[in-house]
């Protein structure tokens, strides 16, 4: 067991304050914050003069280890989240994806995922569990993950990936109204798989082969027209719903449009695309357009990304992910001649915190506590960890990150800690 800690000197930040208070730690808990606490001999102190002291990012949405498309994600539940904590990400919540098609039940598919986990995850992990297709017996097994056995209480939806992952409408909504049922969050990535892939045949047929016909299959609008329609189907089944890596003004548009109707519509926009735009898929070189390609894919309208940070900012869109999904080159190759098969993936995990640092509160749209939200304590709050998670307060976890809001660092992968 460690020693107690005292953390002195900081300016804690919370969603709704900042205020300059010392903060102890007994047994991994938030036992006191008050404003000069006198260490005793046996406690461990850390000076955290011109620091932040702030609860440790919740990162929403990451694929570690995950099978797809023949390969497995590079950053197992290991080095993932070495990576994460590394970048200041204490807790994250992964994708079970049971492979339900077969007959997996999602129970099995749960135990396949914590195998992995378990023995080597190094910081917390919560999983949403994806619902590929609807069998007799799914409205059952919802009911039975969301039990406290098992304890998920969010479930996944892909509209995209025909004939893996993808859900159709009719099975969607069907389950949405189980997840309305048992006061689970329905999640979606929502493009159009059906049109995608006739677009993607299009194109190849064409000879469009490089990764520029990734982005030339997934014109914006039709992320905007998945997105309109999961939330339309989410109000049918009076089920809230969370739209994962929002990529396009569209598609926020349309989240914000049913907000305004009333519904209850959560938007996570991803560091990879508060930072970047589509145009590395026209790269020269092949392999650099491949690792940017992800789906749905970054926004070509280079004013995008600051929209997003902007519509966080003002509360349209409500906290950030990274869907750390990683591959390595061999692993892109694969779609070497043939776009349709570069696996599709980005990382995040380890610079969401510092991403989100520097263009949200470093470029002025945001302060430190919308900061805070952004980064945790939203997430904890629509996960029902909250103020467990995301929170500096005595009886909380002590989830801390000491944040330096003046460090300088490049992002670089001679120093990362993903897996190379
Ligand atoms: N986003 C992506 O390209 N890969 C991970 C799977 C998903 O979230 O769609
Ligand atoms: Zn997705
Ligand atoms: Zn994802």
């Amino acid at each position: 067991m460690s020693p107690p800690l005292v953390i002195k000197n900081g300016t804690v930040v919370n969603d709704d304050g900042m205020f300059k208070a010392d903060v102890l730690v007994k047994n991994g808990i938030i036992v006191e914050i008050s404003p000069n606490i006198i260490p005793l001999p046996d406690m461990e102190l850390i000076d955290a003069s011109d620091r932040l002291v702030i609860p440790g990012g919740i990162d929403p949405h990451t694929h570690m280890q995950m099978p797809y498309m023949g390969e497995v994600t590079k950053d197992d539940f290991l080095k993932g989240t070495e990576a994460a904590v590394a970048g200041g990400t204490t807790m994250i919540i992964d994708f079970c994806c049971p492979d339900h098609r077969n007959g997996e039940s999602l129970m099995a598919g749960y135990a396949r995922w914590r195998s992995w986990a378990d023995p080597k995850v190094c910081c917390d992990y919560g999983l949403s569990v994806a619902i590929t297709m609807w069998r007799p017996e799914t409205a059952d097994q919802m009911a039975v993950i969301t039990s406290p056995e098992f304890g998920v209480n969010s479930f996944k939806f892909y509209m995209a990936y025909e004939g893996t992952l993808m859900v159709k409408d009719d099975e969607m909504y069907r389950a949405m109204q189980e997840c309305a049922k048992l006061r689970a969050l329905a999640r979606v990535h929502a493009e159009n798989g059906a049109v995608i892939k006739e677009k993607e045949k299009d194109l190849l047929a064409k000879g469009v082969t490089g990764p520029e016909g990734h982005t030339q299959s997934r014109p914006e609008e039709i992320e905007a027209e998945a997105t309109n329609r999961a939330c339309v189907l989410a109000a049918q089944a009076n089920c809230p719903v969370y739209i994962v890596h929002v990529m396009t003004k569209g598609a926020a548009a349309a989240i914000s449009h049913h907000r305004s109707l009333g519904s209850i519509v959560f938007g996570e926009p991803i560091a990879a695309g508060l930072a970047l735009d589509g145009s590395h898929y026209y790269d020269e070189d092949w392999l650099h357009a491949a690792r940017y390609v992800m789906s749905p894919p970054l926004s070509r309208d280079p004013t995008t990304p600051e929209l997003l940070m902007k519509l966080l900012a003002s509360g349209e869109l409500h906290l950030t992910g990274t869907d750390n999904c990683t591959y390595d080159c061999r692993q892109k190759s694969l779609g070497k001649g043939n776009f349709t098969k570069i696996p599709n993936g980005i990382n995040g995990v380890e610079d969401r915190m510092s991403v989100v640092w520097e263009k949200g509160v470093h470029s002025g749209h945001i302060d430190p506590m919308r900061y805070v939200a952004i980064t945790s304590s939203t997430a904890a709050k629509i996960f029902n960890i909250y103020p467990k998670k995301g929170r500096i307060a005595v009886g909380s976890d002590a989830d801390i990150v000491i944040f330096n809001p003046n460090a300088y660092r490049i992002i670089s992968k001679d120093t990362h800690h993903h897996v190379s």
